[in-house]
Order: C-alpha cells, then structure tokens, then sequence
C-alpha cells in the first residue's frame, strides 16, 4: 500500500512515515546525494517564501481560509522540514514535543497575556 491509500488507512500521519517516504523518494532517484543540511535548509526557506507570495499584499486573511487550494506549498514546507531533522539527525517529532512541555512551564495557563504593539508577551497574575 503506498501514498493515499496509505494515509487513509492511517488514523493520522504519523512524522515518522514521512521521514520513510522522503527517505525512500531520495534513495530511489539518488537525491541523497543532493539532501545535504544546508541545501534542505535553502529548499525549506524557498517553500516558506513561496507560501508568503499567497498571503503577501492581501491584508488579515480570515481563520479557515476559504477556498484555500495551496495546501501543497505547506506541504512542501513539512516535508523538507522533515528531512532536514532526519539528515541532522534530530527526533523531530520528540524534539516538538519537549519544546511544547518548555512552553507550558514558561509560559503557566493561570497566568493573563497581552501583547505590546511591537508584538511581544506581556504577562501577569
Ligand atoms: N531536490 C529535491 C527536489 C524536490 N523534492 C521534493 C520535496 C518537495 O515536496 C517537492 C518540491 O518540488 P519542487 O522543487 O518541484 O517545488 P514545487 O512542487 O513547489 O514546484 P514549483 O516550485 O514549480 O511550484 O519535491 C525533493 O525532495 N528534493
């Protein structure tokens, strides 16, 4: 079973799968050759750039983003980030979740936020 089938069969995709899948699309076309951390690094920031093109100049887009077909280019972004973490080595998936625990301890649920103009955190009792 490969590709959609797949991840239908799947509850949810896991980072792990896809670490497989951009493994096995490397080493069948010889691209392994090409993955190196800092060409994966470039090919990330080009597929945030190439999201940003869809949302620069149109002002707040609203919550849902209707009609939205450019689920590729975010896409594009996990996938490289994912084989970025693998060629360096990284658990990406454990590394995400421990960040996630060092962001409840800093940042405690029983405490009020604000945010400055210039977009920083403000926090109170
Ligand atoms: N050396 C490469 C080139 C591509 N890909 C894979 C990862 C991305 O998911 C996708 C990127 O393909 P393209 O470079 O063709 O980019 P786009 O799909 O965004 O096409 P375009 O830039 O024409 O919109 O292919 C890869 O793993 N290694």
């Amino acid at each position: 079973m490969t590709g959609i089938q797949e991840a239908d069969h799947h509850q949810s995709v896991s980072l792990d799968l896809l670490k497989q899948k951009m493994a096995d699309f490397a080493k069948e076309r010889d691209w392994d050759r090409f993955h190196s951390p800092r060409n994966l690094l470039l090919a990330l920031v080009g597929e945030v750039g190439e999201l940003s093109e869809i949302f620069q100049w149109k002002g707040e887009v609203p919550r849902g983003l209707a009609d939205w077909k450019e689920e590729e280019k975010l896409s594009d972004v996990l996938l490289y980030l994912v084989r970025l973490s693998d060629i360096c080595g990284v658990d990406l998936g454990k590394a995400a979740l421990r960040k996630v625990e060092l962001n409840a301890i800093k940042y405690p649920a029983s405490k009020q936020y604000t945010t400055d103009s210039d977009g920083a955190v403000n926090m109170s009792d």
